[in-house]
């Protein structure tokens, strides 16, 4: 089982599957030389060299199998943000694109049992899909959702090609790109998203159809690249655990999390012997270039397997494959490896070679952590809080809420009264129109107790009781008209009090020069607009001159030398900090013109509203007037034929009401036209005013055109100013963009040169750590030369004089000693050196012999191979012929043939086994050497 990962170390899973024996190679006569053991992962080869995998997988095992023990797990842990990577490795014709799934024959309908690792894993995607969504609607919460998007992609002759572009010479705007978290993703590569099974099938067809095949003498079908196909997985779920939380209802609140992870589906073209698949030109060019990134594939799974599980350089940049792979090995993904083999003994170097790269692979430890975004829960986090203080401002807003001076905050008690007040005022509205209708009928009420009064006021009349009722009716018009002139003209005084406070205001406003003289404010602002205009037009002048300056001296920064000089690398920068710096100012600069330009238009604008407002006033104000005045006019002249006619009433109906009566009526009415002429007067003479006022007004509308089109003016200024900023904005941009470069490319010499230093530092300190051991080992030798020699001297002086029984005994050991001391110093010398020199001589000398006798051996094997394909085709043949034949002398000696070939079958299938056996041997010796050189290499 793949493990679940989780930030923690996870070994490379390492899948081994043996295709089934072809029809040829039955023919050829090929023996099956794997063996498997029935519920075991372990694979021999050869009879006694054995393998043990995380899966082995032999010949008859079917598709589903293959995907259910290994694939679908990696498929699952898509939706939990693990990437992961599936790498089909092996020999050519070994069946990585049969189990990978790739292999489409436009004219032959694949079979269902048939499909392989990608076609299940992208039903196994949208089937999951679709299962999570039902899944959440079951549960009552918020769907998850998914945006699954995938990209194919070839390696060949070491460019990347877009097998879903239509352009496939598109390769030089793909580039690899590693992001700071150490992601490798490819740009400019075509990313489709899908939303089916249907549709990301036909893209995956269509890729695969676009892909490098040709026929070579191992495979009808080889793919001539390596191929990559990527399904990328986006998902913004519900966040599990708290989902737990929420169901047994811990807490309400609901988080979502976004999930992202990518599928590698690797299908590596096939390791090749030229000889063997007899490609020449293109195809020979094809198989260098396969081999070559194989073979950096190689060491980087050495390396990243390296001893102890040490890792210290891993040449991921020897490759755009194994650069592409990065993640894959070593990185942020579960990764399995399908090493797919032949089982046939033809095959037999490949097979085991195949073994031996899958065997190293398995101690690949990657660094598994789930694609997990942090931010989107920070952005629910987020949300909320913004809810909540779009609340309190709203509350803040409407005075709900205030802060105290002592800067807490507090519930305000006038938002309680507001609300209390605007209840009272709606009641009070509610009472007012009660009243009124009140009055109304109170003011009826007068009129006619009036009517009566004046009625009681005049003798009793002649004509009877229907005259009286006629002269009370004529009465009560009149003072129904009375009472409405009446109020009319409490109106009109209202209006024309009003209108003689604003004229009051207006004036006193002109005569202080305040803030509402219009006229001063627009001079004002003229003049304001006038000096901007002119310090926008210096500092216009001043940035193109000195982005002009910058231009030049760009050019000249750009003519230097580019020398890799730590002092000048560091002037440069400096150079580029200031330049930078200086850029940022200007941009800042611009920016507060353009602010205060923006500021400018705002008050402009302002004061052409007000100007607007203040002339749709005095035209409004102009119209009342002037109806005001046809009014009283008109109430004027009816007042006067009113009076007529009821004064020829009156003399009509002579001896009905008196002189003085009549005299009163026509004084009344005389009265009343003084009264509403005087009122008239007023009238006119407020108009007259209030023409002075709009003639007024009218200059203004002048200056205010005026300051339209200097608004105009200033429009267009700010658009030359935005456009000039972006303008500088883009050549800001690139001028990073041009520094970023150059200092990537800094960056990298300085590495390559950091790389060069740590090198010598480390040959420096073998160097120096074998200074120190041979200065021991000399210091060692000269004290004992120094021992021996005072041994010798001590000797020398004991002669003649020997200690009974010892002295010569002492003398011969003495001088012993010396020649054994001196023997030791002449064996540290040049020569030691030498001898030891030729000792690693002959082991490489040794290490190389054995490998080119395995290449003997291989190319005897191979003789051999051809030698048992050669008398199969015989045997085969000589059938053939043996049934053909009808002539019995004949057919005894075709059967004579076929037994001395079936003999020599068995000697060529023996010489083959011997010769395996022997590859075998030699192989596991070198290996062992190796270890044990570069052991003695390290100390
Ligand atoms: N497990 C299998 N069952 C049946 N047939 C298989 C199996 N594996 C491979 N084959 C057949 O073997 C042939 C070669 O397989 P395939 O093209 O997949 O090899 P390959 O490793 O991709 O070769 P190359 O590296 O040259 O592209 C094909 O005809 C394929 O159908």
């Amino acid at each position: 089982m793949i493990d679940s990962g989780g930030g923690k170390d996870t070994c490379v899973q390492v899948a081994l599957r043996i295709r089934p024996q072809g029809n040829r190679e039955k023919l050829e006569g090929s023996r099956v030389c794997t063996s498997v053991l029935p519920n075991d992962p372990q694979v021999t080869i050869g009879g006694d060299r054995s393998f043990t995998y995380d899966h082995v997988f032999d010949q008859p095992t079917p598709q589903h199998v293959v995907y259910e023990s290994c694939v679908e797990q990696l498929v699952d842990g898509l939706f939990d943000g693990f990437n992961a990577t599936v790498l089909a490795y092996g020999q050519t014709g070994s069946g990585k694109t049969h189990t990978m799934g790739t292999a489409f024959d436009t004219a032959v309908v694949q079979n269902e049992q048939d499909l392989g690792v990608i076609p299940r894993a992208i039903h196994h995607t949208f089937r999951k899909i679709v299962d999570l969504k039902a899944q959440a609607l079951e549960k009552g919460i918020l769907e998850p959702s998914f945006d699954v998007s995938v990209q194919f992609v070839e390696l060949y002759n070491d460019d990347v090609l877009d097998l879903l572009s239509d352009d496939r010479n598109s390769s030089a705007n793909i580039r690899i790109h590693e992001d700071n978290r150490g992601e490798i993703a490819l740009h400019g590569v075509e990313q489709r998203s899908v939303i089916d099974l249907d549709g990301t099938m036909e893209i995956l067809k269509n890729g695969a159809l676009n892909r490098t095949v040709a026929s070579t003498n191992m495979n009808e079908q080889s793919s001539r690249s390596h191929a990559i196909f990527t399904l990328h997985l986006k998902q913004q779920r519900v966040v599990p655990s708290l989902l737990e939380d929420v169901v047994e209802g811990k807490t309400g609140d609901l988080e979502m999390e976004m999930l992202t992870a990518k599928f590698h589906f690797v299908d590596l073209a096939g390791s090749e012997r030229m000889k063997r698949t007899g490609a020449t030109g293109e195809r020979a060019r094809e198989g260098i270039s396969i081999n070559v990134g194989l073979l950096a594939l190689g060491n980087v799974i050495a390396a990243l397997g390296g001893a102890n599980g040490k890792v210290s350089h891993v040449p991921y940049r020897d490759s755009k494959l194994t650069r592409l792979l990065q993640d894959s090995l070593g990185g942020n993904s579960r990764t399995l490896m399908i090493a797919c083999c032949s089982p046939s003994d033809s095959d037999f170097v490949e097979t085991l070679n195949t073994m031996k790269y899958a065997n190293r692979a398995k101690e690949i430890k990657n660094k598994v952590t789930a694609n997990q975004d942090k931010s989107s829960k920070m952005i629910g986090e987020l949300r909320g809080k913004i809810a909540s203080l779009e609340a309190e401002l709203l509350e803040f807003k409407q005075g709900r809420r205030t802060v105290d001076v002592d800067g807490h905050e507090v519930v305000n008690d006038q938002y309680h009264e507001n609300i209390y007040l605007t209840s009272e005022v709606n009641h009070l509205r509610f009472r007012v129109k009660a009243l009124n209708e009140t009055l109304d009928i109170l003011r009826s009420e007068n009129i006619d107790l009036k009517a009566q009064k004046e009625l009681a006021s005049i003798p009793a009349s002649v004509g009877g009781e229907g005259e009286d009722d006629a002269v009370q009716a004529t009465f009560r018009k009149y003072l129904e008209e009375l009472e409405r002139t009446k109020s009319l003209l409490y109106e009109t005084q209202s209006t024309c009090d009003q209108l003689r406070k604003e004229n009051a205001r207006w004036k006193s406003g002109a005569k202080a020069g305040g803030e509402f003289n219009s006229a001063k404010l627009i001079e004002l602002a003229k003049q304001d607009i006038e000096a901007k205009r002119k310090a926008l037009a210096e500092t216009g002048t001043s940035d193109y001159s000195s982005m002009a300056g910058n231009g030049g001296e760009e050019d000249g920064t750009s003519n230097e030398a580019d020398e890799i000089d730590e002092d000048e690398a560091d002037d440069e920068q400096d150079e580029e900090d200031e330049e930078e710096q200086r850029q940022n100012q200007e941009a800042e600069a611009l920016e507060i013109d353009l602010h205060d330009v923006m500021i400018e238009l705002d008050i402009k604008e302002k004061l052409i509203d007000q100007l607007e407002r203040a002339e749709r006033q005095n035209q409004q104000i102009r119209e009342t007037y002037e109806k005001k005045l046809r009014e009283l006019m008109n109430r004027i002249k009816d007042t006067e034929t009113e009076r007529d006619k009821v004064l020829l009433e009156g003399d009509g109906k002579k001896g009905k009401l008196s002189d003085d009566q009549m005299k009163k009526i026509k004084q009344e009415y005389e009265l009343k036209i003084v009264e509403l002429k005087k009122e008239l007067k007023k009238i006119e003479a407020l108009d007259k005013e209030h023409l002075k006022v709009i003639a007024k007004s009218q200059r203004e509308l002048q200056e205010k055109s005026r300051l339209k089109s200097e608004v105009v003016d200033l429009k267009k200024a700010k658009v030359e100013l935005i456009k000039k900023m972006n303008e500088d904005k883009k050549k800001q941009k690139q001028q990073q963009q041009a520094n970023a470069r150059a200092m990537a490319t800094k960056e990298k010499q300085t590495r390559l040169q950091a790389n060069k230093i740590r090198n010598l530092e480390m040959k420096d300190k073998q160097r120096e750590q074998f200074l120190k051991k041979t200065t021991s080992e000399v210091n060692q030798l000269r004290k004992e030369k120094a021992q021996a020699a005072s041994a010798a001297r001590l000797a020398s002086r004991n002669v003649g004089k020997p200690a009974a029984g010892t002295g010569r005994n002492t003398v011969v050991g003495g001088r012993r000693r010396a020649v054994g001391a001196i023997k030791k110093e002449i064996s540290f010398s040049p020569k030691l050196a030498k001898i030891k020199w030729n000792v690693l001589e002959r082991k490489i000398d040794q290490c190389v012999r054995k490998r080119q006798t395995i290449r003997i051996m291989e190319s005897e094997l191979e003789r051999y191979l051809n030698e048992r394909q050669n008398v199969m085709i015989e045997i085969v043949e000589n059938e053939k012929l043996f049934t053909k034949c009808q002539d019995i002398i004949y057919r005894d000696g075709i059967l004579e043939v076929i037994d001395s070939a079936k003999e020599k079958l068995q000697y060529v299938q023996n010489q083959i086994t011997y010769q395996q056996k022997l590859i075998m041997d030699v192989d596991q010796q070198i290996y062992g050497f190796g270890e044990k050189f570069t052991q003695r290499e390290k100390e």
